[in-house]
C-alpha cells in the first residue's frame, strides 16, 4: 500500500513540475536510462498504463477452448503486461510508466524499511524464479549457497516462511535450512520449523495445516493418467507435488503444445474438483479447494500471532501467477506488500519490483544489514 502512497506523493509533485523525469534503473537496463516528459504527457502514459492493467486484470484464463490455453501458454506468467494500442504508448514509454507504477524494491528500499520501523517484518519468499533462477530441467532447479545463507540470516531476524508450487519434501530438499516455514504445493502444505531457534518455537513445530488432504488419492491418480498421456511428447514432464501437479512444457517444441494441451484437457474433463492455472511454461493443477497461497500467508501469520495485528509489516516476494494471490491479500489486508521478480513489465497486484533472484539476494542482504544496525542501536 506504502507504494500507492509513493505514487500519490510522486503524482502531486507531478502536478507542481513542468517535466517529470523518471529511470529505468536497474529493472530495464544498466547503466540506467533516464526519460524525461512532458507533465500532461507523462500523466497521460500513466492513465493508458492504468487502463491497460484494467483491461488485462478482466482478461479470464479459464479452461476454455484450446486455443485460448495456447495462447495464454505463450504468455509468461503472470501475464506481460502489452501497450493496449502501439499509437498511444510506445514500448518505452510503457516500460517507463510501468517502473513508476512498481519501482525497484532496490530504488525504494529506504523508504520501505522506513516504514517497517517499530513493527516486526514476516518475510515470505517463493522459491523458484525468486530464490532460484528458472532452468529447463525442474530437478535442478538449485538454489546457490550465498542465497541460502542470506535466507538462513533472514530466518534469524525475521519470522520466515517459503510459500511454493513444489512438494515440501522437494523444496526442503533444495532449501535444507530448519529455521524456516514451509507452505509447499502452492501453500496447501504448511509445516512449521523444525530447528528451536525459529520464530514461533516449539508450538510451530511439524505439520501445522493441509487442508487438501482428501484429494491426494486423486492427485495420484491423475498424476499416473497424464505421465501415460504425455509420455510421447519430447520434452514434456509431469510433475507430482503431492497435493498437485505440474505439467511442464518449456522443453516441448511450440508445435506440439496444441497437442499437450489437448491431451491434459482430455483428462481434466473427466475431474471437475480439479482446476488449471497457467504457469511460467508449466501448467498447474490444483484442487478446486478456496485455498492457495493468499490463504497460507494469513493462515502464518494467525499462527505467528499476527492475525488482527496493526504492527505486523508481511513482505512477499514472488515471480509467477499464483504469487500473485499472496500480492492480493496484502493489499486487501492494507499492510506489508508484495515484490514482484520479473525482468519485463507484468500485470501484478505488488506494489515493488526486483529484476532476478540475484537482485532478491541483495534485497535480502540489505534487510539483514538494516535490521543488525537498528538493533545494535537500540
Ligand atoms: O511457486 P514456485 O516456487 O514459483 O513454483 C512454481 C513452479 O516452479 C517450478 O517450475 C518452474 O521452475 C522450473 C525450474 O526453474 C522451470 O523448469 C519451469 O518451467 C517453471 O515453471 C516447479 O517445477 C513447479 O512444480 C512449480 O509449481
Amino acid at each position: 500500500m506504502m507504494n500507492q502512497n509513493v505514487i500519490v506523493s510522486d503524482r502531486k509533485a507531478i502536478l507542481g513540475s513542468k517535466t517529470v523525469t523518471v529511470s529505468n534503473s536497474p529493472l530495464f537496463s544498466s547503466p540506467p536510462t533516464y526519460f524525461t516528459f512532458p507533465r500532461h504527457k507523462f500523466l497521460e502514459l500513466l492513465e493508458a498504463a492504468d487502463k491497460n492493467s484494467n483491461n488485462i486484470n478482466k482478461n479470464n484464463l479459464g479452461a476454455g477452448k484450446i486455443a485460448s490455453w495456447v495462447d495464454s501458454m505463450r504468455d509468461s506468467s503472470p501475464t506481460r503486461l502489452r501497450s493496449s494500442s502501439r499509437d498511444s504508448v510506445s514500448d518505452n514509454d510503457h516500460k517507463a510508466s510501468w517502473i513508476v507504477r512498481f519501482p525497484s524494491a532496490l530504488n525504494m528500499f529506504d523508504e520501505i524499511v522506513n516504514a517497517a520501523k517499530g513493527k516486526q517484518i514476516v518475510m515470505f519468499l517463493d522459491y523458484d524464479g525468486t530464490l532460484s533462477p528458472i532452468v529447463e530441467d525442474p530437478d535442478k532447479a538449485y538454489i546457490t549457497h550465498e542465497m541460502r545463507e542470506v535466507v538462513k540470516n533472514v530466518a534469524l531476524n525475521f519470522p520466515t516462511a517459503i510459500v511454493t508450487g513444489r512438494s515440501i519434501d522437494k523444496v526442503r530438499g533444495f532449501v535444507k535450512l530448519n529455521e524456516i516455514y514451509y507452505a509447499g504445493s502452492h501453500g496447501m502444505d504448511i509445516e512449521g520449523p523444525t530447528s528451536e531457534y525459529a520464530y514461533g518455537g516449539e508450538s510451530n513445530q511439524g505439520v501445522l495445516f493441509q487442508p487438501a488432504r482428501e484429494f491426494v488419492p486423486m492427485i495420484e491418480k491423475v498424476y499416473k493418467i497424464l505421465e501415460e498421456k504425455t509420455k510421447w511428447i519430447p520434452g514434456a514432464m509431469v510433475e507430482n507435488n503431492k497435493f498437485c501437479l505440474s505439467v511442464h512444457f518449456r522443453r516441448v517444441d511450440e508445435k506440439r503444445w496444441t497437442g499437450l494441451a489437448e491431451q491434459v484437457k482430455s483428462v481434466l474433463i473427466d475431474y471437475p474438483q480439479l482446476k488449471l492455472t497457467q504457469g511460467r511454461k508449466v501448467l498447474e493443477i490444483r484442487p478446486t479447494i478456496k485455498w492457495d497461497k493468499g490463504q497460507a500467508l494469513n493462515f502464518l501469520l494467525k499462527s505467528l500471532g499476527f492475525e488482527k495485528s496493526e504492527d505486523v509489516v508481511p513482505v512477499y516476494i514472488g515471480d509467477d501467477r499464483t504469487d500473485e494471490d499472496a500480492f492480493k491479500v496484502l493489499r486487501e489486508r492494507g499492510q506489508g506488500f508484495g515484490i514482484l521478480v520479473s525482468k519485463v513489465p507484468k500485470e501484478t497486484n505488488a506494489s515493488y519490483s526486483l529484476q532476478d533472484p540475484s537482485q532478491v539476494n541483495e534485497f535480502l542482504r540489505r534487510l539483514v544489514e538494516w535490521k543488525r544496525k537498528t538493533v545494535g542501536e537500540a
